[in-house]
């Protein structure tokens, strides 16, 4: 497993402001979308690519276009739907899957309520989308099915991370094909599996609801 922490000032501004706890939800989502399309840069420089022959008006000339597959590009509901429109602004093509998850705020153990994308992904390049990388459990269980399911190479964006997170994360996924991008990583979990200093609650902080 890598993990490419995006050492910029625009992220490190918006991340600040995303932090803070008197910041708003529509500028919260607002904030958010912007930071996933600087992040999804980063991200993307390994997407797959084939050699095209094209025409300008001047003359002929070899570029390149994304290959077939195209990338699936999959949020993790709730948190993660916040971040889908940031990234397919930089992939409009992509395919785009659903994973339901939920943390048991108790156990802090991930249950997966709705899988919604292709049976068959061998081949695929896949892009993840969760905004808090926190005890990990809940992107180990999604990179697992995605694996199982055939991918052969998973990229997770997320907006924070914890230091247990990504060591759980290399541990679970040693020597798969997995890359974590992410804004920061921060000093510690909580003992409510809290990200500190983080930024609460993502899903209630996108979307204004608690729970
Ligand atoms: O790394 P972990 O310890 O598994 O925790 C991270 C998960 O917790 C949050 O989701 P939550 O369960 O709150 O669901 P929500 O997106 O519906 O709010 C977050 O969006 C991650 O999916
Ligand atoms: O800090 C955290 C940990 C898990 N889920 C969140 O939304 N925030
Ligand atoms: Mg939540």
């Amino acid at each position: 497993m890598r993990i490419h922490v995006v050492d910029h000032p625009l992220v490190a501004h918006k991340l600040t402001t995303l932090r803070d706890e008197r910041t708003d939800s529509p500028t919260f989502r607002r904030l958010a979308d912007e930071l996933v399309t600087l992040l999804a840069y980063e991200a993307t420089r390994d997407v797959r690519t084939e050699q095209v022959d094209i025409s300008t008006p001047v003359a002929g000339t070899t570029g390149v276009r994304l290959s077939h597959p195209r990338p699936l590009v999959v949020p993790i509901l709730r948190a993660g739907l916040g971040m889908l429109e940031g990234l397919v602004r930089l992939l409009p093509t992509a395919e785009v899957g659903f994973l339901g998850m939920i943390r048991d705020e108790e156990t802090l153990e991930a249950k997966t309520y709705a899988t919604r994308m292709p049976e068959d992904l061998s081949g695929r390049q896949v892009y993840v989308l969760d905004p808090m990388l926190a005890t990990g459990g809940t992107l180990i269980a999604a990179i697992d099915l995605l694996i199982e399911r055939g991918a052969d190479d998973v990229t997770a964006v997320v907006l924070l991370a914890s230091p247990e997170g990504v060591e759980a994360m290399e541990l679970a996924l040693a020597g798969k094909p997995v890359t974590v991008v992410t804004a920061a990583v921060d000093d510690h979990l909580n003992e409510q599996g809290y990200i500190v200093p983080g930024l609460g609650d993502a899903g209630d902080r996108l979307y204004g609801t608690a729970g």
